[in-house]
């Protein structure tokens, strides 16, 4: 590898219009800290790519959002994370609450073993809403928002273990969705995805994007530049360069982040 200046930084910061920002976000495992302090400002309706080698953290800062972090024994996470006034990394936060307003999307779509109704209408069910009609209305407008409502429209009674892994991952959004959040966090939805559910997923991402602030974490560089406006490039814990998309893709600040993204190291 080349000899980078690894303190480099040149990072994009916004005035207005956060869906989300942190503050000094450390996260540790143990007493291993795989994020070192990150600030780092979300536009509200637009897509952000974390990108960076295996092992920089972007999906720990990524789980962070939420506090699925707090999942995880070991992990500790310090600083700040603001969304809407409220540090939702503070103890007395309702974590649910966060978790509904800042939803998240796995790399392995991963329904539940009920049917493609059910894995929407269930959550909703157990939170109260009994009338048929109003399920009926969240499941229909979840799965069109999710572009998956007129293939599944029929069969809404199969087995959601029987659809293909991209039906599978748009019914996982469809039912990230259908509680409302404002912000989708997705940890590389579609790596294991063939070809054309990418395409699929890389459609409805963008017109998702029209009412959702969306952060995905992707391996996949020209998804990153097809799909993302703002796009930062982690390393070893840290956000090295974070710029619009074009200027990442084009013409970026930092050597590391020139090379990273044209596949001569990582
Ligand atoms: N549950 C865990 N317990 C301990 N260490 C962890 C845990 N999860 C991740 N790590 C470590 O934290 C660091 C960051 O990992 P993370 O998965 O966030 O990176 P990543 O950039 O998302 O990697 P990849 O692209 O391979 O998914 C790595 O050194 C990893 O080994």
């Amino acid at each position: 590898m080349a000899d980078y200046n690894w303190n480099e930084r040149h990072l994009i910061n916004f005035e207005n219009n956060n869906a989300l920002y942190t503050n000094d976000l450390h996260v540790f495992y143990g007493t291993k800290e795989a994020i070192n302090g990150i600030d780092m400002q979300f536009q509200k309706n637009k897509i952000t790519a974390l990108i960076g080698p295996s092992g920089c953290g972007k999906s720990t800062y990524l789980r962070s959002l939420n506090r699925m972090n707090d999942t995880i024994d070991t992990a500790r996470v310090t600083g700040e994370i603001m969304y809407e006034g409220v540090d939702i990394n503070a103890k007395n936060v309702n974590v649910y609450e966060v978790r509904r307003r800042i939803g998240m999307v796995f790399q392995r779509p991963n329904p539940f073993a009920k049917s493609i109704y059910e894995n929407i209408a269930f959550p909703h069910r157990q939170a109260g809403i009994r009338k048929k009609a109003e399920l009926d209305e969240i499941v229909e407008t979840s799965l069109k928002q999710a572009a998956l409502w007129d293939q599944v429209k029929d069969e809404l009674q199969r087995s959601a273990l029987a659809i293909s892994g991209g039906q599978a991952q748009r019914l996982c959004i469809a039912r990230a969705l259908s509680v409302k959040p404002d912000i989708i966090l997705m940890d590389e939805p579609a790596s294991a995805l063939d070809p054309i559910s990418t395409m699929q997923i890389e459609e409805t991402m963008q017109e998702l994007k029209k009412d959702y602030s969306i952060i995905i974490v992707t391996h996949n560089m020209q998804q990153a530049s097809r799909i993302s406006d703002y796009t930062a490039f982690f390393y070893t814990g840290d956000v090295i360069e974070y710029d619009e998309t074009l200027k990442i893709f084009t013409n970026p600040t930092c050597k590391s982040t020139e090379d990273y993204v044209s596949g001569r190291f990582g």
